[in-house]
């Protein structure tokens, strides 16, 4: 009988590492390379990196794209058939269900099952709820040692975590910037295949949404047309703040209108900079302080350092902190400018469940205490994070359409 175990981590463990003494055979040796495969996001960065120097990957993906010209999810679903293809004796299976939409999630699952009758499955998790129906024992760290974890009673005190209010706007957000964001029948095809189909969609000032669709739906084609450069924004009839896409506004422009956070952003970051530093960056919308900020400035981000409860160690390094609240201080990093747009792109993936309680509360917060729109693109229905209004992605061979549901 295979013995399937799961280790059940948190943001404070270094994941990676702990990884890399699995590989190395230093614990849990069964798992050792180049006995167990690795699915993860660890070794999707590796192939994208290969297929850059190299032009190609041997990972197939399900559109025949490049993995780095894939969305979130076709990329998992390629490397899991590919990891597959090449039986393994065992498989290390870490965040299984990060970036995955609800079928591919019980897909996986699936393909999970049939395989834990014959390769042993060591699962890496930073979500309880995630653990793996077949898992036969389950571990948590303390410092290097495996330690036996048993689900406890949920003894944390679920006080309010931000009790300080957040600052008032830098400068008001215009009345007159409104709807925000407005879409008017938008079409995207990448290669003549088609991606949206007739989009039409406005999002209003101080509104709270959620963008949802199935992997490969189109929800980050959408995002880079509203902050980033996509080029199948232009001819389009997209208008932000008020603006038309295309018009002569330059994408920095755009930017400065719009906080942006992603868990991508948090694996970014190698130079040293300070908590607080971080913080008032976001008048600049760099990553680190290369001009000098104003007072009033100074006064603001400090205002949202004593909301996070971080004031007295803002001179400390950001990387000394734990992913949760590296992601909190981005997030306030993303406010401090008062954005009319708060961009959230798949915020949670990554994180363990402390700091998603945490980071819930924050959102909350800034939609309830702000005027700044959330968008907020996620597969996950964070228990306590309520969208007031859902825009749904739906796939057709005509391209996805798209339905405001309730
Ligand atoms: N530059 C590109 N060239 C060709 N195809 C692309 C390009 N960018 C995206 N695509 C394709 O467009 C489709 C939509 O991708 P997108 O990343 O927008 O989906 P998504 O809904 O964000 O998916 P996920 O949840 O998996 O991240 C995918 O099939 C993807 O392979």
């Amino acid at each position: 009988m295979n013995k399937h175990i799961a280790v059940y981590i948190s943001n404070k463990d270094h994941k990676q590492d702990f990884i890399e003494r699995i590989q190395r055979g230093i614990v849990l040796s069964d798992f050792s390379k180049p006995k167990a495969a690795l699915f993860s996001e660890i070794t999707i960065n590796k192939l994208i990196q290969e297929e850059r120097i190299h032009g190609v990957s041997n990972v197939v993906t399900p559109t025949g794209n490049s993995l780095e010209k894939s969305s979130q999810g076709e990329r998992k679903k390629a490397l899991l058939n590919h990891i597959i293809s090449q039986n393994p004796e065992a498989i290390i299976v870490d965040n299984v269900f990060g970036n995955l939409d609800i079928e591919a999630q019980s897909q996986i699952t699936q393909t999970l099952n049939e395989l834990s009758d014959r390769v042993r499955i060591l699962q890496i998790t930073k979500r309880q709820d995630d653990i793996l129906s077949f898992i036969d024992q389950v571990y948590h760290l303390e410092g290097n040692e495996l330690i036996e974890f048993k689900k406890e009673e949920d003894t944390e005190i679920k006080k309010e975590a931000f009790v300080v209010e957040l600052p008032k706007a830098y400068r008001p957000i215009s009345e007159r910037i409104n709807p925000i964001v407005k879409f008017t029948n938008v079409s995207v095809d990448y290669r003549e295949r088609p991606i949206l189909n007739n989009i039409n969609w406005e999002i209003r000032k101080g509104q709270f949404w959620q963008l949802m669709g199935p992997n490969g739906s189109g929800k980050s084609t959408i995002l880079s047309m509203i902050f980033g450069d996509n080029p199948k924004a232009f001819g389009q009839d997209i208008v932000l703040f008020g603006v038309k896409k295309g018009s002569g506004e330059s994408v920095w422009e755009i930017k400065q209108k719009i906080g942006y956070f992603s868990s991508d952003m948090l694996h970014g970051f190698t130079r040293l900079d300070s908590i607080g530093n971080m913080v008032v960056s976001g008048f600049f919308d760099t990553i680190g302080l290369y001009k000098t900020p104003t007072n009033e400035q100074i006064k603001i981000a400090q205002h949202w350092l004593r909301v996070l409860d971080m004031f007295d160690i803002r001179k400390q390094d950001f990387l000394s902190l734990s992913k949760g609240y590296q992601s909190l201080v981005l997030i306030a990093r993303a406010m401090v400018k008062h954005p009319p747009l708060l961009i959230l792109d798949e915020p949670t993936n990554g994180l363990d469940d402390t700091d998603v309680r945490l980071f819930t509360q924050l959102i909350n917060k800034i939609a309830s205490e702000t005027e700044t729109a959330i968008l907020y693109v996620s597969h996950r229905k964070e228990a306590g994070l309520n969208p007031d209004l859902v825009y749904q992605l739906t796939p057709h061979e005509t391209g996805s359409i798209g339905q405001v549901m309730d």
